[in-house]
Parts: structure tokens; sequence; C-alpha cells
């Protein structure tokens, strides 16, 4: 699989995205024509320069309006290409990608074009160059690879074939079926880019939404399957048009890049094992069951207050390390552990962040696979020396330089909490069990520049989707919020990208210096039960509005007696198709951490219209310093 990626796509001076592209493990990049035309050296040394990165040039682009043009447009047209052409040749690529006519001039006509191509293709040869022709979504006459494919068809030369982008195609919604009947060896070079679905203008959401495949919501894999079909082997090449992205870190776009490619492919493999493209063996996404256990680094103090919350909340400490400071609290199928270690990582993360649930292990159906599959994408490993008798559980790093460890049922580590913990007998009388049957969701808070790395990290790795992105009110700002969930939800997190500092999410990447866990969602079957178990025990929840009451009893022609039993206890309601769902939520801890308490009675959703009440509570409950006792 030979892969290539635009420069336009990321950014930095053009010498560094050489650089970040090839530490990424691209073979090849497309030069587009403005980042060459604003760079000082000569094609001759920017050829240089792009081998001494290992790397080829796959492509020179784009060459504008040459088809179907009126005298003297025409011949001005084929003396430009000459020009490009000995551009080319000292750049080292020995294609050019011309994108459809846009130009108001531009006469129609299909063996127009054809002839046009034909002779171009003549003028090509003579040098051992080839030209790909594109229909841009936009373009005056050509927007439809289909007629773009007549043209290159009857242009009948072999110097002249089709390019194909996904963007293109997809955004004007063209049958993909059309592109398996083109001889792969016409097609000489593919162009991958996906998009969020947004309604606007083709040409402006082109030039500023695109995005790598898997992170946004167009059919790319089928797009590529068709393509695999033709026998192509040529490039796949990213041209990502993003703003982000053009803001963003040029090493961590180029590995999102390399990441989206392996994926992509890896499930085109799958759909069509026949194709002609050489694929990486790897294992297929992991399957998650379960969240394992969620863990949280802390300091002495820290680890007195969280275990006095936790035991508030119902959890009991059943096990302790063998030989570090690590404790397991547990509740229905629930596992919560304090790592209080003075070396290590969890150290390492307690220092730099304080307090934190920096860790956190998914049951899946082979936990070697899916940290093979992991590192295969490009994941960063993790290994840290354990001691006699313990096990290396296979982890990598996630959000916010946390882990996320793999264990499943048909390996020792199914019995990780036997085998290194020592069980605590005596569960202390104040402990009152509060319906806590397991872990609904985990939240993780990034910043938006990142959101779209880390829903490319979790639905490469799992069998995990995407739902749509959803707008979250803080009375500061923006929060933007997208789930990652299994199909049968067993594992559900939401992502939640904040644009500045003062809403609640950005706040907590702010002051615990980086993106992490900010709340965690467990489930009970009945939320009055745990809400008058937790009030008894003295546990004071987040207090909501009154007027909120008023509201949802009208909105959702609710019984007012239920709705006065969720206004005395604080929970919070919404209803889906599927059902209903009710929410209780905790004060902030330490620098805007949260618990949350969900009742599903089949909803499916995460509640998000309260969000803006939930935040606004939290806001006022926020408190400078300390867990509380
Ligand atoms: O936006 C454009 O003009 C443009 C140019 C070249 C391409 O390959 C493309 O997909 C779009
Ligand atoms: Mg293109």
């Amino acid at each position: 699989m030979k892969t290539s990626i635009a420069t336009v796509s990321i950014s930095g001076e053009f010498e560094e995205k050489l650089a970040a592209i090839a530490r990424a493990g691209f073979d090849a990049v497309e030069i587009f024509e403005n980042d060459f035309l604003a760079f000082d050296r000569s094609p001759a040394e920017v050829g240089q320069m792009v081998r001494d990165h290992g790397l080829a040039v796959s492509l020179f682009q784009p060459f504008r309006d040459f088809e179907g043009m009126p005298e003297p447009f025409r011949s001005r047209n084929f003396d430009r290409a000459e020009r490009k052409f000995d551009l080319m040749a000292e750049l080292g690529t020995d294609l050019m990608l011309i994108c459809s006519n846009a130009s108001p001039v531009a006469l129609g006509g299909i063996d127009r074009a054809a002839e046009d191509f034909h002779a171009l293709g003549e003028r090509a040869a003579r040098r051992g160059l080839r030209v790909g022709y594109e229909a841009l979504a936009w373009g005056r006459h050509i927007n439809d690879h289909r007629d773009a494919w007549e043209i290159v068809r009857r242009a009948d030369h072999p110097s002249i074939g089709l390019i194909l982008d996904s963007f293109h195609t997809l955004s004007r919604k063209i049958e993909l079926n059309s592109i398996r009947s083109i001889p792969g060896d016409r097609i000489f070079i593919v162009q991958l880019a996906d998009a969020p679905l947004i309604e606007m203008d083709l040409l402006y959401w082109s030039r500023h939404f695109r995005n790598m495949p898997g992170e946004g919501d167009l059919a790319v894999t089928a797009f590529m399957q068709a393509v695999a079909a033709t026998g192509y082997n040529g490039y796949l090449s990213l041209e990502i048009f993003n703003d982000q992205f053009r803001g963003g870190s040029p090493d961590a776009i180029s590995r999102d890049g390399r990441r989206s490619l392996v994926n992509l492919m890896d499930q085109v493999a799958r759909a069509e094992p026949q194709i002609n493209i050489p694929v990486p063996v790897m294992p297929d996404r992991a399957k998650v069951s379960d969240v394992a256990f969620i863990e949280f680094a802390a300091g002495e103090d820290e680890e007195r207050e969280l275990e006095a919350l936790f035991t508030l909340l119902g959890f009991v400490p059943t096990a302790r390390h063998r030989s570090k400071a690590v404790t397991l609290y547990r509740q229905g199928d629930i596992n919560l552990v304090i790592n209080r270690e003075e070396k290590g990582f969890a150290n390492a993360s307690y220092l730099v962040h304080g307090a934190n649930a920096y860790a956190f292990g998914l049951m899946v159906d082979d936990a070697a696979e899916a940290h093979r599959r992991a590192l295969q994408l490009g994941a960063e490993d993790f290994r840290q020396s354990v001691g006699p008798g313990e096990l290396q559980v296979p982890a990598i790093r996630g959000v916010g330089g946390g882990l996320v460890y793999f264990l499943d049922q048909k390996s020792e580590l199914a019995r990780i909490f036997d085998v290194e913990f020592t069980p605590i007998d005596e569960t202390p009388e104040s402990i009152v069990d509060i319906g806590l049957t397991r872990v609904d969701h985990i939240a993780q808070t990034t910043r938006y520049e990142e959101m779209l790395t880390w829903l490319l990290f979790y639905t490469s790795q799992l069998d995990a989707r995407k739902t749509p992105m959803v707008d979250i009110i803080d009375p500061a700002g923006l929060v933007r919020s997208q789930v990652v969930e299994t199909p049968d939800g067993r594992l559900r997190i939401t992502l939640n990208g904040a644009e500045n500092r003062n809403t609640l999410a950005g706040r907590f990447i702010a002051e615990t210096f980086g993106s992490g866990i900010q709340h965690i969602a467990f489930e009970t079957d009945d939320i009055f039960a745990t809400a008058e178990a937790l009030a008894a025990k003295g546990f004071r929840s987040l207090v909501i509005s009154p007027n909120y009451y008023d509201d949802i009893e009208a909105r959702f022609g609710l019984d007012p007696d239920l709705v006065e039993r969720m206004k005395s206890a604080n929970i919070l309601y919404d209803q889906d198709e599927a059902g209903e769902y009710f929410q209780l939520y905790s004060p902030t801890y330490g620098e805007g951490f949260f618990f949350e308490l969900v009742e599903r009675r089949g909803y499916r959703g995460y509640g998000a219209p309260n969000a803006i009440f939930r935040i606004a509570a939290l806001k006022r409950h926020l408190r400078p310093k300390g867990m509380p006792k």
C-alpha cells in the first residue's frame, strides 16, 4: 500500500511539513503549486528536499481551467502546460492533476474536451509525463467522475488518465458502482478525504471542512471499496483542506492521516478480499464488552478524600495490591482503583495533573490482539516494570497522556484483581450499597482541536461508532460533544471539546494541565432509591434550579407527582424515541471533576438537552481548591 498526502493538508513551513509527513510513514507528497510558489527554493532543490526525506512526489497540482477553452485561451493553455511540464521534470514527478474547468468562458462538450486532452497527451508523452483529469464537484461543465471518465476514455491516450477524489464523488452522492467498471490502470491516482455532513455550498465545504477518512460522515470506505475493485494499485493520497488542520500540529495531523489510511484499507480489504492493493494484515477492531476498571492517581491527602467519596457513594474497599499502594473499590460490576504509589506512571500523572482518573481498562475479546492492532495504527505503547507474580497488562497511551489497558476473559488478565491483590475482609459498617451496577459512560474533556484525533483513535481500534456532534451551551461558550459507543452500549465514551478556557470543560483542561476524564457516569436500576440512600448518608447532590422542573412537566406532559419527586432529589429528565433517562449529579470536586448517576429506561442518548442546566449548576458549586470531606 503506497500512501501519500497533499502538502496543503497540514500546517507549517514547507520543510516542516515534509519532515512530519516522513515521520508519520508516508511514501509520497502531492505538491500543491501555491505551497511551492510561496517557498523560496528552486524546483530542483524542492525535489531534492523531498527525496532527502525519503519521500517521492506523487503529483503536482492543480492545473486549472484547461479543457474546452476558446482561442486565444486554448493556445495559451498549451504553452502554460509546457511550462509546468518543465517544472515537474525538475521536481521529479511524472504526474500532473488537471481539475475540471470552472471558468465562465469554458465551452462545454465531451468531444471538445477529449480532443484537448488527446493533444496534451501527445505533448506529455514526448517528455515521459502523465496527466490525470479530476472532476471538481463544482466544475462548470464537468462535475461528475462519470463524465470525466468519458472524456478520458475518448481522449484515448496512454498519457491521459482519470483522477478520482472521494470528496467530489461523495459530496454529490454519485452512484459508487459507476467506479467499478473503470479499468484500474486508467485511474492515475486516488485522492481521499472525508467531511462532516453540513448543508453548504460545495466549494466552501470542500475547501474548509474536509477531514481524514473516518473522521467525517461520508461513505469513504464504500468509495474505496469500489476503487479497489477496479484493480487499482497506485497511491492512496490524502487531500485534506481543513482550516483547523492548517493551524494544528504537523506531526499530530500527519499521524492521524496515516492512521486513517491504515484503518480505511483494513476495512476495505475485509469487505473486498480480492483487491490488488497490498494491505497490512492486522487483527479486526476489538470488541469491547465492559469497562473493567477506572484508576485514579492520587497523593496521600487526596487518597483519603477519594476514599471518603467512594465509600459515601457505596463503594466497598475490596482488595489491596500485594506490593503497591493501590486499593480496589467495588460496587455492582464497577471497579474503581486508587493508586497512591510514589513512583511510576500514576505518580507522574498525579504530579502533573493532580489527583485524576488517569487510566481505564477495557474488557475486550482478545487483549493481545487489541494491543497489536492499536500499535499497527500508530498508538504509543505503554509498559511498566512489573514485580514477581504480577501481570504485564497490554496498554497504550490515550487522551491527555492517560492510559487505556486491554483485558480479556480468555487469559490470566481476567483474574488480575485475584492475582495481584489480596482481599480486604471486613467491610466498614458505614458503607451502604446504593445500587450502582456498572459504568454507563466515561466523559473525556479535550481541546476542541484534538477531538477528531481521539474519535479516530477509538473508532479505528474498537468496534465502536461515533454519533453526530452536538453543541453544548456553557454560559461561557460553546463545548462540542461527540460520543463513541459500541453497538450494544456496553462501552460509551463522550468526548467534549472545549473551545475556550472559561467553560467548565475549558477550565478543567487549564487547571489540570491537559485533557482527561472529567466525569464518570454510573448506572443504577432505580434512581429514586439510589437518591434516597445517598441522601440518608448526607450526600449533597448538585442542586438544580426549580424553574427546570416547571418546564419539563409542561414539555413532556409528566405526572406532577413524578416531577415533584425528581425536584426534591435534584434528578434531571430526558426522553427519546426509545425511552426515558434520569440523571443525578454530584457537585464538582477538585478542578471540576464530578460523578453522574443515571437510570436508563430504554433511552439511548446522554441527556444533552440538560447539559446547559447541569453546567450552570456545576459552576455555582465549583470550588477553588481541594476535594470535599
Ligand atoms: O478546491 C480546489 O480547487 C481543488 C483543487 C484540486 C483538487 O484536487 C481538489 O480536489 C480541489
Ligand atoms: Mg482533489
